[in-house]
């Protein structure tokens, strides 16, 4: 029997893609790796009914598509930090905000971003990495500091690796800076397009080869519990990272740029602790999004809206830090927390998820090197033969690493391959 498309991959793209193409009457059938769908998107239960994201929780107010399907299946967004008034920086020992800084310190912050603002408009992508631009333009320390801290904690990378032009263009973008949460979790959406595509999604069943064959039908090996499976489909969806394609067997008409593109794309490497407190021990309501030198960069309270005396605090680490970070984990978090506040009590419960150990993601999100935005971009989201992408990864620049990104990606993806049966 021959399908019309096989999705591969559960996670908010590959969901996305089914579901619009389920929208327009097609027949979809979804293969997803592990037990649980929803990939880099994964809501844990912590004690006292208090819930914590493992994967992806921010959602911007510029998040449309996002906020679009949470209107749909009813799912409430509650506030969550609000930028610049929420953000605070441990610097020198100290808690500050973008207010409390000298005039002096201001100042650097405000010109580091008029100058990287100026550079990619007389340059898209200059050959340099973001620790090679502050170096060669003589930022002050200050700076300096800001910008790297800024790599780990929102790209997951180090300011060695990562290009000056897609860190200086991804900051010149975003919302009004009004963030927001899915009530519930994250992986409420997941489960939303998934009650909807019911029987169509099967877990436990990794896809291993992928090829095009010659009468235009795409043959895809799919393991499951009674052995390897060959199911063909006129048109397939691939939705996973290219971190993990890279690692399958695929035969697929691809151009020289984007195998390049497949095999190179680099990923950024995080882990993400939730430690859940007995009572909140610091003095203001809202936690904020604290930045800090550490082996954790950013703490934040995810449990603002929550009921319960319980808190939970969120802890980011990104880059060559993570990877460092191995099984002390959790321990390295409370003491990352007790840096900031030393009266810090004992944990109530902990959960710790290293993404870039993790099977099926091999990676946090990708991220751009010097040159990888022209080497790179323009390949991302094009199809091979009978074969589509979608993926955070193949969204536009600006939603790249984000929900957001997944879900245009599985629609715009949809849209192609409507497109190829019309
Ligand atoms: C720690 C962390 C924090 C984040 N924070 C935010 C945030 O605050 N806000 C935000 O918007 N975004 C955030 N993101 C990014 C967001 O999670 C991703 O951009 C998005 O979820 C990616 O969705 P996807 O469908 O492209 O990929 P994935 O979610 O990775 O889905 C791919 C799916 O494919 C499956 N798969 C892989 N290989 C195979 C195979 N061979 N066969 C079958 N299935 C396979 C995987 O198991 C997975 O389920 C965060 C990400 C991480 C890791």
């Amino acid at each position: 029997m021959v399908l019309q498309t096989i999705v591969v991959g559960a996670g908010l793209a590959g969901l996305s893609a089914a579901y619009e193409l389920v929208r327009a009457g097609q027949e979809v059938q979804v293969f997803e790796a592990r037990e649980r769908l929803g990939g880099r998107v994964h809501t844990v239960q912590l004690n006292a009914g208090q819930y914590g994201d493992l994967g992806a929780e921010f959602v911007d107010d510029n998040h449309t598509a996002l906020i679009n399907y949470a209107t749909e299946f009813e799912i409430k967004l509650d506030p969550a930090c609000q930028f610049p008034d929420d953000l605070y920086w441990y610097v020198d020992g100290m808690l500050r905000n973008r207010e409390s800084f000298s005039a002096e310190k201001q100042t650097a912050l405000e010109n580091l971003f008029e100058k990287l603002q100026l550079l990619i408009e007389k340059q898209h992508d200059p050959q340099q990495t973001l620790d090679e631009w502050l170096e060669t333009n003589q930022q002050p320390p200050f700076a300096k500091w800001i910008a790297r801290l800024s790599a780990r904690s929102l790209f997951a990378t180090d300011p060695e690796l990562i290009g000056v032009g897609f860190f200086a263009y991804f900051n010149t973008l975003g919302g009004s800076g009004s963030n927001m949460r899915l009530r519930g979790g994250s992986s409420r959406l997941v489960d939303a397009l998934a009650k909807v595509l019911g029987e169509r999604v099967h877990t436990r069943t990794p896809v291993r080869r992928i090829q095009q064959t010659e009468n235009n039908l795409v043959s895809v090996s799919i393991e499951t519990a009674n052995g390897l499976v060959e199911a063909k489909a006129s048109t397939v969806i691939v939705a996973i990272p290219w971190s993990v394609l890279r690692h399958i067997p695929i035969v697929a008409p691809f151009t020289d740029s984007q195998q390049d593109a497949i095999f190179h794309l680099p990923y950024g490497s995080l882990v993400k602790t939730l430690l859940q407190y007995p009572y909140r021990f610091w003095s203001k309501p809202n936690f904020g999004i604290t930045l800090l030198d550490a082996e954790y960069q950013v703490v934040w309270e995810p449990s603002f809206a929550q009921m319960g005396t319980e808190r939970i605090l969120s802890c980011f680490s990104g880059g060559s830090r993570s990877v460092e970070l191995s099984e002390n984990a959790v321990d390295r978090a409370i003491a990352t927390v007790r840096t900031v506040y030393p009266e810090a009590p004992e944990i109530v419960t902990s959960r710790s998820y290293d993404w870039s150990a993790d099977e099926w993601s091999k990676g946090a999100y990708c991220y751009f090197r010097p040159g990888d935005l022209d080497r790179f971009n323009p390949h991302l989201m094009q199809r091979a033969g009978h074969i589509f992408f979608a993926g955070e990864h193949t969204a536009p620049v600006e939603y790249r690493g984000y929900m957001e990104g997944a879900i245009r990606s599985g629609q715009r993806a949809a849209q192609q391959v409507l497109e190829s049966v019309r």
